[in-house]
């Protein structure tokens, strides 16, 4: 079995190696522009058209859970992988882990108003604050899928009422859910902390903006570890100076690096950490993809294909 294998900034030996290990008896190279040579498996991050223009692969494997990159890429280039080719994308992989590590410590900070405390102490005051109650924390996660139902587990392991909002309903114990654009107000109307989860579609582009903040409760607040798009930035400054919002944490900007003329930079109830919610773990992604393609290769139903019709 051949593989092919690009990705801009990994280590691509040490992929090469251990893909060859959890496979035995397929031969993994590094894609290298000229390269057109058979290749049955094609893994990827951000690749070029030229990588998969024309192959006869069995399928394609995306570098990462998100796949509006190369979607967006299919886009102007639909010949670069027709739709007989399946694109899978990672599943986890430990990434709902580490995005659970990410939303539980943050709600944790507001909740107990450490970025109250701090701000108070930038003018030496020693001020106990009321508490909060977990009754008016609800938490309310866009995108209820694999790293959305991962990070409503965990918060609701800490006590707080927990809805989502999707495409489809879904029956979870003890969480509320909501689906679709008629059900977005109900959804909205109750939480306090709007979590994002949603992936890059035509549908979710600028969702967060001046009428869906407009909707929460006074002095929410925005945790955004999906992508910058979703968010339209001026309007996320507005709802921050005119109280809809107490506080943001941003993993994902339109604009990635952030300009540093960004007024997100300097604002002091805006949090930042530079896409890092998540990251490919590469002993786990390296596990799903073997056994995906073990799976393929004997036939058999596997989990993880992009549905392209839907964007995700
Ligand atoms: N910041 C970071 O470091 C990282 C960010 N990400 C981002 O997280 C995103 C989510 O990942 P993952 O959980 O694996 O994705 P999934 O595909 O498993 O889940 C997507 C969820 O969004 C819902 N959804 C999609 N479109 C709509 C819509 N139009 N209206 C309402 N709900 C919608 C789906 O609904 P339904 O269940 O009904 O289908 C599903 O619940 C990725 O696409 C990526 O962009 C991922 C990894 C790291
Ligand atoms: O896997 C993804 O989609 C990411 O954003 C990785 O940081």
């Amino acid at each position: 079995m051949e593989i092919i294998f690009y990705h801009p900034t990994f280590d691509t030996q040490w992929w090469i190696a251990a893909l060859e290990k959890q496979l035995p008896g397929s031969r993994v190279r590094e894609w290298k522009s000229g390269d057109n040579e058979h290749a049955d498996y094609a893994l990827v991050w951000h690749p070029p058209v030229e990588m998969l223009q024309g192959r006869e692969l069995k399928a394609v494997f995306a570098l990462g859970a998100g796949v509006d990159s190369i979607l967006s890429k299919l886009r102007e280039h639909p010949e670069m992988l027709p739709l007989s080719i399946p694109l899978f994308r990672l599943e986890d992989t430990g990434m709902g882990l580490q995005m659970q590590e990410y939303a539980v410590s943050q709600v944790l900070h507001w909740f107990r108003r450490f970025d109250d405390y701090q701000a108070l102490k930038q003018e030496t005051r020693w001020e106990p604050l009321p508490e909060f109650t977990r009754e008016e924390f609800t938490i309310g996660i866009m995108g209820a899928g694999v790293l959305g139902s991962k990070v409503a587990e965990s918060l609701l392991a800490w006590g707080f009422p927990v809805r989502v909002w999707s495409r489809s309903h879904k029956d979870w114990p003890n969480v509320q859910s909501f689906a679709g654009e008629s059900e977005m107000g109900d959804f909205l109307r109750e939480t306090r902390v709007l979590i994002n989860l949603l992936p890059n579609t035509a549908e979710t582009v600028g969702i967060i903006n001046h009428a869906l903040l407009n909707q929460l409760q006074d002095q929410s607040y925005l945790l955004n570890l999906a992508r910058g798009v979703h968010v339209n930035e001026d309007e996320l400054l507005r709802a921050l100076e005119n109280g809809k919002l107490k506080g943001a944490m941003l993993d994902v900007f339109s604009r990635e690096p952030l300009p540093v003329e960004s007024p997100l930079w300097r604002h002091p109830r805006v949090t930042m950490t530079p896409h890092i919610a998540a990251v490919t773990r590469p002993q786990e992604a390296i596990a799903y993809i073997g056994k995906t393609i073990s799976g393929l290769e004997r036939g058999e139903t596997v989990t993880g294909q992009v549905d392209r019709s839907r964007g995700y």
